[in-house]
């Protein structure tokens, strides 16, 4: 059998296939990804005022599915779009763009033989639980199986489940296991389902805005008035725009009256000062529940080891901070330093994109104080979070849009052992 996903993020869209043996009862039972494309462009939320290019721009990936597919499986082939953060923030601040880029999408997708079975935004919630889904799937978390999903049968046999953390460009996610939490404080942070024949109540939260690159419209929307802005490396200047920097809601509020078209952005590369104004982002100011992560939402207490995936890899993967057994600070002291090297340096390094280079300091201070001002994480804690290279989170979402309404019964889906 074969499933096609296509993940529309809020800078990419990619397409995934997915094959599993057709007998059910066969204990080799495993999804496996059998091919993945990526989408050229930026997402398919970037096409707003074009949307007919967002269906265009699935053409070839699609064409490539065909290829992949065998013909005589075509119809029977569910074919999914599941989309993220990025059209999440398009569709609250233009319902009728984000309608329209659906319409050209679904007319690109159903001109393919394959059974498709509609594109829709995904809640924050399913984000979060996919990514739990996803992570607790992973050969590389589970030496102690000789089947991967054997996992699922952890917690009735003592075993800990792993926590994800989720950094998108738009948005972020945690969600975890947590024997503090049963859903009764704030139900709307709890997702119940069953997996592999047990119950599994998961605390999830997804938090809108607090993507990487919001944040770092936040950011730079502070610091438009001043000469220099600690996030970026000394050295490195960049002309900005004002319209194209607050086209956002999660930023629009904050434009300055009579805000000129233009500024200059100069680094002057400190991590300390980058960090306070990072910092300022999070409200702590308010939290009705026994205890809080930030903006007044509920977290339980943190529970277990964690994988942090998505933009947390690529950053500390390319920040060469992906150990955490290395102590806290020093991670804090390699980050400073980091970011105290001039631009001059920085950019001499080959193979990454300049608009990445230049942000890594930025993105490396953020994912920090994301997740030990906004998370909690402590020096000790730290170390219970293992940055991944995952597959990809729509790995999950073939297995739960297999079932229209949270909570979701998985046990009928493909592997159950
Ligand atoms: O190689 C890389 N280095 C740094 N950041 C990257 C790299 N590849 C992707 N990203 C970033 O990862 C994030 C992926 O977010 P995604 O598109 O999944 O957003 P969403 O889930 O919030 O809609 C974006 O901020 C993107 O710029």
């Amino acid at each position: 059998n074969y499933g096609i996903v296509l993940d529309a993020g809020s800078s990419h869209t990619a397409l995934y296939i997915y094959a599993w043996p057709a007998e059910k009862d066969n204990n080799t039972g495993r999804v496996e990804q059998t091919h993945s494309c990526k989408v050229k462009g930026k997402g398919i939320s970037s096409y707003a005022s074009q949307p007919w290019k967002a269906g265009e721009s699935l053409t070839l990936c699609m064409q490539e599915a065909e290829q992949k597919v065998p013909n005589k499986r075509h119809h029977e082939t569910p074919l999914y779009l599941g989309a993220t953060a990025g059209m999440r923030l398009l569709n609250m601040e233009n319902s009728s763009a984000s309608d329209k880029v659906f319409q050209a999408v679904e007319k690109a997708l159903q001109k393919f033989p394959f059974s498709y079975q509609g594109a829709r935004i995904l809640s924050g919630q399913e984000e979060g639980a996919f990514g739990w889904v996803t992570v607790n799937y992973l050969d590389d978390l589970c030496s102690c199986c000789v089947l991967t999903s054997m996992r699922f049968l952890s917690p009735s046999q003592g075993l800990e489940t792993t926590g994800a953390l989720d950094l998108g460009g738009a948005s972020t996610q945690i969600s975890f296991v947590s024997d503090n939490y049963d859903g009764s404080e704030s139900p709307s942070n709890s997702v119940t389902f069953r997996l592999y024949g047990n119950d599994y109540n998961l605390y999830t939260h997804s938090f809108l805005c607090y993507g990487k690159d919001q944040v770092l419209r936040l950011a730079l929307a502070q610091q438009t008035q001043v000469n220099f802005h600690p996030c970026f490396h000394p050295g490195y200047t960049e002309i900005k725009n004002y319209s194209v920097l607050y086209d956002s809601p999660c930023v629009s509020g904050r434009k300055p009256q009579g805000a000129p078209e233009n500024f200059t952005l100069r680094g002057n590369g400190s991590f300390g000062q980058c960090q306070e104004i990072v910092k300022s982002v999070f409200n702590f100011t308010s939290c009705k529940y026994s205890q809080c992560s930030f903006n007044g939402v509920f977290q339980p207490l943190l529970q277990g080891p964690f994988g942090a995936f998505s933009a947390y890899y690529f950053v500390m993967n390319f920040l060469n901070l992906t150990d955490t057994s290395i102590p806290l600070d020093t991670v804090k002291d390699k980050l400073a330093r980091y970011c105290a090297t001039p631009w001059d340096e920085i950019k001499l390094h080959t193979g990454v994109k300049l608009s990445y280079l230049a942000e890594y300091c930025f993105s490396g201070t953020y994912i920090l104080t994301l997740l030990t001002e906004g998370y909690n994480f402590t020096s000790e804690s730290y170390s219970n979070i293992k940055f991944i290279k995952k597959v990809s989170r729509s790995y999950a979402t073939l297995f739960l849009l297999h079932t229209p309404q949270m909570p979701h019964d998985l046990s009928s889906f493909p592997v159950d052992h």
